[in-house]
């Protein structure tokens, strides 16, 4: 009966009724844990977990015998296709509850660490620490925390991480594929993946060397000559961010024109008495706008907004949860009233609205068209969001008007996080694929990450490092076993979709005057693709929305244009040398 197609539609009917039971309990034990991190919940959550693995190991070998070709039902040949790929539920039954152990002994590493002062207290990742990389500008305490952090999480899971990348490449043969990096690239169903990612990257690098040239000049005038090469990779430790991967920090040293700085959103959230839950509120009311959805009342409830004051251990790192029982959806977040973090909670919002609006779908197609489709829906509205015209009209910002120049000075902020990010965001899992494939052997685990850190980020580590280091554990997504190509891609998509839905809301002018806020226009196109979850093939929900079938770095180029030309012109003004032809990494003269 395996060629069937009333008896596979059979069994996804009972696949599907019995998955949400599962699902929810493993999702509620897996938020207790993240939310209190205790022995006991931990116990827990590892239980739901092989439940859930047993489940999808039973669905997932038996929806293998069907044989598909002849079925005229589409969804239920792309259904049964999906059901056969069950990750590490396919280990035998002592390797599964061992990977799942180190899962939660990296994830937590990283959550509990802490890097102490010498005398007094220890400081935290959020917000102490990061504090520390965005605010100070003395490059002994900007070590200090840095070095720290390293020496606190990437030490720690040097070896736990070695036999994470061999129960990875185990789960993902008996899947059927090379690799753990294989099985990670096929969500995204191309076979032409790594080439047309490439191919994206060489497009953006010119912007990329650009603001690397212009913002190291900047650096060089700060912190002097024996700190930076002008014509070398710039320490890792001086640009506002623990991992590099955001500049945004470091826009008062490098601002186009200083004398129209920007005015402060944090120093105006804090005077408004602004609050985490008003936050949150803020976004939801951004999507409602739209004529989207509003979180519901269990996400109201249940979300955890605040770190805790009753000093329960959790996971800062933020998230966005489905709770597959179609009305609990929470985030977690360690909340800070800044406008970093307020964006922050823009693009975690556009999760929760991809939740809703797939939320009556079947279980199987509740997922992003792919993993950057996810992504980039939260980080698009952040863009309107984040525009001057939206924080004017929603009262945090006063002046009326933006010039030309403070107009430069707008770009170069929205440019030290998003250009910035393009090397760091494309480098990740070239490094995790590379390892999974065995190009990166393990002996050499952090030589390698810091080549490719100098390679696409122009970057180099403040002090030496060596192989009893494991840098890139220091970064939540490596500890978190969370694939990280999905943000290179949203990076690119996310300009797209911003160019479609101004278009469609009636804007005119230059993209980044848009700001799509109270357009029914746009939320219908956005709503009309988030409602296909991953139920069809991506580049048809791209080509709904923006009538393209390609990713294109069009919009985004055309986005940053005026900043790019005015970059040039102070580039050559300054004959400064794109690229860092200096490549080694100096030490002398630091300490
Ligand atoms: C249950 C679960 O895991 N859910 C998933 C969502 C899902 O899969 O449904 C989820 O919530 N993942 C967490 C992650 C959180 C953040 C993050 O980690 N961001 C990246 C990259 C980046 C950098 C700059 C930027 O502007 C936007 C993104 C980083 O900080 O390096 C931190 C705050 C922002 C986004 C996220 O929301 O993507
Ligand atoms: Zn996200």
């Amino acid at each position: 009966e395996f060629y069937n197609e009333t008896v596979a539609k059979a069994f996804l009917q009972f696949y599907e009724h019995t998955t949400q039971v599962v699902w929810n309990e493993f999702m509620e034990a897996t938020w207790n844990y993240a939310t209190n991190i205790t022995k006991k919940n931990r116990e827990e959550m590892l239980h739901k977990d092989s439940e859930r693995s047993q489940h999808m190991l039973y669905f997932g070998t038996r929806a293998r015998l069907f044989k598909t070709s002849r079925f005229h039902d589409v969804a239920v040949k792309r259904m049964l296709s999906k059901l056969q790929n069950i990750g590490k539920a396919a280990l035998p039954q002592d390797e599964l509850w061992e990977y799942n152990k180190l899962l939660a002994y990296m994830e937590t590493t990283y959550s509990m660490a802490q890097v102490c002062l010498s005398e007094g207290p220890c400081l935290p990742l959020e917000p102490d620490l990061q504090e520390v990389m965005a605010t100070s500008r003395d490059q002994k305490e900007l070590l200090w925390a840095w070095q720290g952090w390293r020496d606190a999480v990437g030490r720690q899971l040097r070896i736990t991480f070695e036999r994470y990348v061999q129960l990875s490449n185990k789960a993902a043969k008996l899947n059927g594929y090379k690799d753990m990096g294989a099985l990670w690239r096929s969500k995204y169903e191309s076979d032409s993946l790594e080439q047309d990612l490439e191919q994206l990257y060489q497009e953006l690098q010119p912007l990329y060397l650009n603001l690397h040239a212009y913002v190291r000049r900047a650096l060089h005038r700060h912190y002097g000559p024996e700190l930076i090469d002008p014509r070398g990779p710039i320490p890792a430790h001086l640009l506002g961010n623990m991992w590099a991967q955001s500049w945004v920090n470091i826009l008062d040293l490098v601002l186009p024109f200083p004398r129209k700085p920007p005015e402060d959103i944090t120093k105006i959230m804090k005077s408004q008495h602004w609050k985490p839950s008003k936050m949150f509120e803020e976004a939801d009311k951004f999507f409602t706008s739209l004529g989207l959805l509003s979180a519901p009342p269990d996400f109201w409830k249940k979300s955890m907004m605040e770190r805790p004051a009753d000093g329960r251990e959790v996971e800062c790192h933020a998230s966005a949860w489905d709770f597959y029982n179609g009305k609990d959806f929470r985030i977690k977040k360690c909340t800070e009233v800044t406008i970093e973090d307020l964006l922050s909670i823009f693009h975690q919002m556009g999760h929760i609205q991809y939740f809703l609006q797939y939320k009556n779908l079947s279980v199987i197609f509740r997922a992003g068209a792919n993993p950057a489709f996810e992504e980039a829906v939260g980080s698009m509205i952040t863009l309107s969001a984040s525009s001057h015209k939206h924080l004017l009209n929603r009262g945090l910002l006063s002046h009326q008007r933006q010039d030309s120049e403070e107009e430069v000075n707008f770009l170069m902020g929205i440019a030290l996080e998003k250009i910035a990010f393009i090397p760091f965001a494309y480098l990740m899992d070239l490094f995790r694929w590379k390892v999974f494939d065995g190009t990166i052997r393990k002996d050499a685990y952090n030589q390698e990450w810091w080549n490719l850190r100098l390679k696409y980020q122009g970057l180099c580590p403040p002090v030496p490092r060596t192989e009893d280091d494991f840098d890139p554990g220091a970064k939540f997504h490596i500890s978190a076993s969370m694939p990280y190509i999905r943000y290179f891609i949203s990076l690119v998509l996310q300009f797209q979709f911003h160019e479609a839905l101004c278009k469609a809301s009636g804007h005119v002018g230059p993209p980044h005057r848009c700001d799509i806020y109270n357009s029914k226009m746009a939320g219908k196109l956005l709503e009309d693709i988030l409602k296909l979850g991953s139920s069809k093939p991506w580049p048809e929900v791209l080509q709904k929305i923006t009538g393209q079938t390609e990713v294109s770095t069009k919009a985004l180029m055309t986005y940053f244009k005026p900043l790019l030309n005015w970059l040039v012109t102070e580039n050559v003004r300054q004959g400064e040398i794109l690229g860092w032809p200096d490549f080694s990494c100096t030490f002398e003269g630091k300490n």
